[in-house]
């Protein structure tokens, strides 16, 4: 079979020697790996774990070559057993493989998260940012609560209508327990049913087979955080008691369709993945945004300058306001770049086998973008460890066009790249020009009354996440 797949038996891409049977299962650390591949320093890495092939892909070109260029053979996803069949997530559109199903409910929710629509929710997300610096001024120490709060109501009210009040909500709830059983079960090697599927019929009572509860468990907090909110809102429409959201506007759409249940399913499925794609990338951008700020006073100022000047002292700002903010705005480019939060993308699948630049590259490997070295091309950014807004500006202040925008890479790639990034950019941009307007975000001082240093280290995993640091929020009206 290998010599029909690789006639011409053409080389891998070059790796790291492969111990017998295990491969690579050593070479991949848990910490922060996207920066291990980094220092590889080769375009194209092969790794193999067990009997997985895996490349990883760290220049834009070779990104856009296969992902875009060849969509067809790139654009699967690794059917995970313990996802999609034992936690039943298949109907996660985000999980599904390159076809005509996928293609149809991606569909949907373009139509619902795009640029155009989203604008209609406006008035709901400056209510829903009013509360968090709220809850800021409050309490700015729980600055990491907040933070994950503000995205779980501003999903939550604007696909269901559901208003949170706090992380108490059953909904918010039930969404984060099977996001976080989502977590672990999409890390390539954390459950062996995944490469031994004969594991998938031990019976769940059996010792040693926990993995059988837990995705039975994760599996229920899955569905409850994709039926239930979506029935209350449903039953609203019903009985004219409806708060206006995503849902209710997509279900009125369909009402007179032959075809209505079929698209209701379709709906739901769509709607139900954005709480999980959403939130946690988006609070985990809102972290990083803090750490930059503390570390950065002289960009903080210049924002609240620029502020000053377009919002003034008497008001927040508004929609409208959002392009006379080009500072903020390239605030906002810069924090994609500089700590992409997801820093290996979404691993994309080879649905048949393929030759790149003299290699072979066998169907059915995980191939990773690494986003976080693209995203360092001190070609594209002099000096890519520095945070420095002005790398988007011109001169006169206005938005570079020449300076290629982060989403080239941070929202993913080809056909599969991020679909609710208008969603995300428009929540952020609103959110960081409002803290920036309202507050003064700094390092701790010490005993003796020094700002202490403050140190950024990322949790591992396919969405990066900063681990708590300290910081003074202080309002500056
Ligand atoms: C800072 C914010 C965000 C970042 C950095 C981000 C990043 C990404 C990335 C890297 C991918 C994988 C693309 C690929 O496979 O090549 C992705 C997919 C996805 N994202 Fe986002 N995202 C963000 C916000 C959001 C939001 C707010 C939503 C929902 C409203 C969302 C919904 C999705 C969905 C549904 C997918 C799966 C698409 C598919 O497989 O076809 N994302 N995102």
């Amino acid at each position: 079979r290998k010599q029909t797949d690789n006639p011409k038996r053409l080389p891998l891409p070059p790796g790291p020697a492969k111990y017998p049977v295990i491969g690579n299962l050593f070479d991949i650390p848990d910490d922060v790996p996207w920066e291990t591949f980094s220092s590889m320093a080769q375009k194209y890495v092969h790794l193999k774990i067990l009997s997985q092939h895996t490349i990883v892909i760290s220049s834009m070109e070779a990104a856009s070559d296969l992902f875009e260029k060849r969509h067809a053979i790139y654009s699967d996803r690794f059917q995970s057993v313990m996802l999609t069949e034992l936690m039943d997530a298949s109907w996660l559109f985000g999980l599904m493989n390159y076809g005509n199903v996928w293609r149809k409910i991606r569909k949907v929710f373009h139509r619902y998260y795009g640029a155009g629509i989203i604008q209609q929710y406006d008035a709901l997300r400056f209510d829903i940012i009013r509360t968090f610096l709220k809850r800021l001024h409050a309490h700015p120490d729980k600055f990491f609560d907040h933070s994950h709060l503000v995205f779980a109501a501003l999903l939550m009210n604007i696909t269901y209508g559901v208003r949170i009040e706090d992380e108490s909500n059953e909904h918010v709830v039930e969404a984060e327990a099977g996001q976080q059983g989502f977590n672990q079960a999409i890390q390539p090697g954390r459950f062996w049913v995944d490469y031994l599927h004969i594991l998938k019929y031990v019976p769940a009572w059996i010792p040693g087979a926990n993995f059988k509860r837990l995705a039975s468990q994760w599996r229920q907090h899955m569905y409850h955080a994709r039926d239930r909110p979506f029935d209350e809102a449903k039953a609203s429409l019903m009985l004219g008691t409806v708060t206006p959201s995503i849902v209710t506007h997509a279900l009125e759409n369909i009402a007179n369709s032959p075809d209505r249940d079929e698209q209701e399913l379709m709906i739901r499925y769509s709607l139900g993945g954005a709480f999980g794609a959403g939130v946690e990338t988006s609070t985990s951008t809102l972290e990083c945004f803090f750490y930059a700020m503390l570390t950065h006073p002289d960009v903080q100022k210049k924002a609240q300058a620029e502020l000053d000047r377009v919002v003034g002292p008497s008001r927040l700002p508004i929609t409208s306001d959002l392009p006379n903010l080009p500072y903020v705005e390239a605030i906002l480019k810069e924090l994609l770049r500089w700590r992409p939060v997801t820093p290996l993308a979404l691993p994309h699948y080879t649905a048949t086998s393929d030759e790149y630049r003299g290699y072979y590259i066998p169907k059915g490997s995980i191939v990773l973008a690494n986003v976080w070295q693209i995203l360092r091309n001190p070609l594209r950014y002099p000096c890519p460890d520095q945070f420095r807004p002005e790398r988007f500006l011109k001169s006169d202040g206005s938005l570079n066009p020449d300076i290629s925008d982060p989403s080239i890479a941070c929202f993913g790639f080809g056909r599969r790249i991020c679909p609710g990034s208008s969603f995300g950019v428009s929540s952020l941009f609103s959110t960081i020009a409002c803290v920036l307007h309202t507050f003064d975000i700094a390092p701790p001082l010490d005993e003796d009354g020094k700002p202490v240093v403050v140190e950024l280290h990322m949790h591992s995993g396919m969405i990066a996440h900063p681990k708590q640091f300290p910081c003074t929020i202080q309002s500056n009206l």
